[in-house]
């Protein structure tokens, strides 16, 4: 199973539109692998929270639109990372687009964890309830996307429910980069499952993005690890390799359950 990490700059000089037909050409352009996934609020950039109000669009808007058909054209599973989603009832969600190669929504899932400490979003956003699996037919996907990844109780429930790859969109700050790739990989370790954490690069409302998305395998090794600039990271994944690891080294049949502290 291939995978593609699209890395992609969030430059503000760069329109939303021309991101988003820059985005579909890159996506179309992995049309050798199975499975492609784009960085959380590429459209608008993590930390630009005064566009995320003017830049709200509907779970089947232009996103969705242009998203659909590069997965199509290409043939690809497409986790097409997060737009700012504005629902019917007018509350805006960090939601996140998965669509399978005939060009079909597949899934969406609403970041449950919402950032606040240096970003607006907790205030402006609403926040999911709901964790989310994808099952494709070499795996099945887990859902999170970027501030999640420091939280390991939603990840637990996504294994819970089957989910032997962890896909995390993020809009990770450099100033905080050595975070990333531990949490990354502690999160592969403890459930022993795939873990593919795809980051934006260059500088947005003036903060540089970390970029150095990564690949982490069930038994935490790093597969590969992107530059800090705009990259495209393609890695063979084995997707029979998370069976093989718990059956070698059983610890989630170890876990006691009933210790959740409040
Ligand atoms: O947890 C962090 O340090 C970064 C989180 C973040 O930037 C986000 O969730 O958008």
């Amino acid at each position: 199973m291939r995978a593609s990490l699209i890395q992609m700059c969030v430059d503000p000089a760069e329109s939303v539109n021309s991101r988003r037909t820059r985005a579909a050409s890159l996506v179309r352009a992995q049309a050798d692998s199975d499975l492609v996934v784009l960085p959380e609020l590429w459209t608008v950039g993590a930390f630009a929270a005064d566009l995320f109000a003017t830049e709200a669009e509907a779970l089947t808007g232009p996103t969705h639109e242009a998203m659909a058909a590069a997965a199509r054209d290409a043939g690809v599973w497409l986790h097409a990372g997060s737009i700012v989603e504005r629902a019917a009832d007018g509350t805006l969600y960090n939601t996140s687009l998965v669509f399978s190669p005939d060009g079909q929504l597949a899934a969406s899932y609403r970041k449950i964890h919402r950032f606040g400490f240096d970003q607006g979003e907790a205030v402006l956003l609403g926040a999911g309830d709901r964790a989310v699996t994808v099952g494709l037919p070499q795996t099945t996907l887990g859902l999170a996307t970027c501030y999640d990844l420091r939280f390991p109780e939603l990840f637990r429930q996504l294994v819970a429910d089957g989910a032997q790859m962890l896909v995390v969109p993020a809009g990770w700050p450099a100033r905080r980069r050595a975070h990333w790739s531990l949490l990354a990989r502690a999160r592969a370790v403890e459930n022993q499952t795939y873990v593919l954490a795809c980051g934006t690069a260059g500088t947005h409302a003036d903060v540089e993005q970390a970029g150095h998305s990564v690949v982490v395998d069930p038994w935490g090794e790093v597969l590969a690890e992107a530059g800090p600039d705009e990259e495209v990271l393609t890695v063979d994944l084995d997707p029979a390799k998370v069976a093989k690891t718990r059956a070698d080294f059983p610890v989630l049949r170890d876990r006691v359950l009933g210790l959740d502290v409040p």
